[in-house]
């Protein structure tokens, strides 16, 4: 029996961040590893018009959840969704269910954040730091508490280039930075952001950081862990622009180390650390990195290589153009892709959009996915080392079998598989695609290839008769070629006569 499924039998437990990509499939294993828990209380907000309950009902009838509804068939009663936005006082929770949260719960899984890069300075503090503050606050008042789990990110301190499982302080405390957005204007804000996050690229990393020294200073002596992912698996939607053949060219550089990391990975050692923290309860708060790069690397080069490879064998449906992968770390090189690869054939599609009475989008597409790719550069470009100690002491901590059940040995992780699978996952899952379409999928880009090749043979020939009219050197050079190809035809012919 694993000592860890054990451990959450009978525990309420506290999720938020529940109805986004890691929360689920949290909430998924926990119940399938630990149907007798007691009840996973998760704070949820009404969303797209969407009530809590339909948010709830959406979830367990996902395909993530159809295991779970086979071994425990009530899940439904043991999820309770607690109307809470992170972004109001107090969560806005009501009186009723904040008595509840407060005398029952037993672990906390803090996963809400806003993970946008480009997010206002604000917004990202309110939710990834102040929130934050608040949840510990709560948890300080929770007598039953055993562990309070909060997950950061391997790129929290992404501006060092080695990376301890350590908290490191930022130059100005959270609590100032908290209380100063209170009274200065958007205006004001948006004009010392960059001076604020300094060496970081984005609003997000720098309020990560804050937020694991908000855990730090309001820890008291509660349990608290904090667990840092690198690039958790499905996020990272890079293959399926790819696959269409929309994205053709990126600034990255090939040999640096593509930190990604599978979802149940994560997830397995986010349970693995509630458990420790709660049984063990060691004297500080322990930080531990979710990452691949040092235990199994795979870089850039071979990953984009391995997953056009999968896109050559598995075709994504009607693709746009052919997929191909183009890295280069130069700037004017990355300027003339975008305008020749993708500006350039998107303006064409439109073109011909508006030619049979249809509403041009490529451009508009395309721009909104390079700017999106623009803001990844900075982590495709660049190398970390994250020490793994405090993850590898926990392995050895656990049972053989809770090893298998709650796996977090990057070792073991084959990345052609992987990719592959992942590939597989996009089409079959995201993009609801039938395996049996791959057929035409494959004719469809073998005339796309016709496409390419017949498209370029006309540009040759017309820039060449252009150059031929206005230069006398190009026509000597053209003269010279045609003269050589007649001479090499009419020797193969009398040599293959005089064979005869
Ligand atoms: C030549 C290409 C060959 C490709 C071969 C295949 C692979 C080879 C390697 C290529 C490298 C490619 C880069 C990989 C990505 C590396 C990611 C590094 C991330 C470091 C993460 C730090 C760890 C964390 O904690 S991350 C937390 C997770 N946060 C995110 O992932 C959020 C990132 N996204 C955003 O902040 C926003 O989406 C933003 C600001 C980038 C754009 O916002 P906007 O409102 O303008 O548009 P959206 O509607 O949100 O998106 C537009 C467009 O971009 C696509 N997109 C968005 N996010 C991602 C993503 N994470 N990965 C890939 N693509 C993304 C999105 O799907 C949209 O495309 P559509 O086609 O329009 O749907
Ligand atoms: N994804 C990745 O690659 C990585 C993620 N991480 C960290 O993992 C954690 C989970 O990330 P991930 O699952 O990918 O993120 P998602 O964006 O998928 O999920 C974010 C969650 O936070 C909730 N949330 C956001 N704002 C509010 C609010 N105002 N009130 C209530 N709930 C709110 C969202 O709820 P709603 O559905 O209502 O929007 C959603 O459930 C984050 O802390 C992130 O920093 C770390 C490393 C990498």
């Amino acid at each position: 029996m694993s000592t860890i499924a054990a451990f959450y039998g009978g525990k309420s437990i506290l999720i938020t961040g529940a109805t986004g990509f890691m929360g689920k499939v949290l909430m998924e294993k926990l119940f399938r590893t630990s149907p007798d828990l007691k009840v996973i209380y998760i704070l949820v907000r009404p969303k797209a018009g969407q009530t809590l309950q339909q948010r709830v009902f959406q979830i367990l009838n996902s395909k993530l959840f159809e295991k779970v509804k086979e071994i425990c068939p009530n899940v439904h009663e043991k999820i309770r969704a607690i109307y809470a936005d992170l972004n109001q006082n107090d969560f806005g929770i009501s009186k009723e269910d904040m008595q509840e949260l407060l005398s029952c719960t037993n672990i906390i899984f803090h996963c809400a954040a806003t993970v946008r890069f480009d997010a206002a300075l604000r917004h990202a503090v309110q939710l990834n730091v102040t929130a934050t503050q608040q949840l510990l606050l709560m948890a300080s008042q929770m007598p039953r508490l055993e562990a309070f789990i909060h997950i950061s990110t391997a790129f929290s301190n992404c501006n060092l280039k080695h990376i301890d499982e350590v908290i490191y302080p930022c130059p100005v405390e959270p609590k100032k930075i908290i209380d100063s957005l209170e009274w200065l204007d958007d205006a004001i804000i948006d004009e010392i952001t960059p001076k604020l996050i300094g060496d970081r690229p984005n609003t997000y990393t720098y309020t990560k950081a804050l937020g694991e020294m908000v855990v730090q200073q309001e820890s008291g002596n509660m349990n608290i862990a904090i667990i840092r992912p690198s690039i958790v698996g499905a996020t990272w939607q890079e293959p399926f622009p790819a696959g269409k053949g929309f994205l053709r060219a990126i600034k990255a550089t090939p040999m640096a180390v593509a930190d990604l990391i599978p979802v149940d990975t994560v997830v397995n050692l986010t349970l693995a650390v509630g458990w420790y923290t709660a049984v063990h309860r060691p004297k500080s708060t322990l930080v531990y990195h979710c990452t691949s790069g040092n235990l199994n690397p795979c870089n850039w080069g071979k990953m984009g290589f391995q997953v056009l490879a999968t896109f050559e064998k598995i075709p994504l449906e009607r693709a746009f153009r052919r997929p191909y992968a183009n890295f280069t770390t130069n700037n004017f090189t990355t300027q003339y892709r975008n305008a020749v690869s993708h500006r350039a054939p998107a303006i064409i599609y439109d073109f011909y959009l508006r030619l049979t009475g249809r509403k041009p989008r490529m451009t508009k597409l395309m721009n909104r996915l390079l700017r999106a790719v623009s803001m990844m550069e900075y982590f495709v470009n660049r190398s970390w080392e994250w020490s793994t100690y405090n993850t590898e002491m926990l392995m050895s901590e656990l049972s053989p079998e809770d090893q298998r059940v709650f796996n977090f040995d990057v070792r073991q992780l084959n990345w052609l598989e992987y990719i592959e699978n992942y590939v597989l996952g996009i089409k079959k899952y995201l993009l609801k695609e039938d395996m049996a379409g791959i057929p035409e999928a494959k004719q469809h880009l073998k005339r796309l290839r016709n496409i390419h090749y017949l498209f370029n043979t006309a540009l040759f020939l017309i820039a060449w008769r252009l150059l031929i009219a206005r230069s006398q050197m190009a026509r000597n050079v053209w003269f010279f070629i045609v003269s050589f190809c007649y001479k090499f035809l009419s020797y193969f012919r009398a040599s293959s006569t005089l064979k005869v």
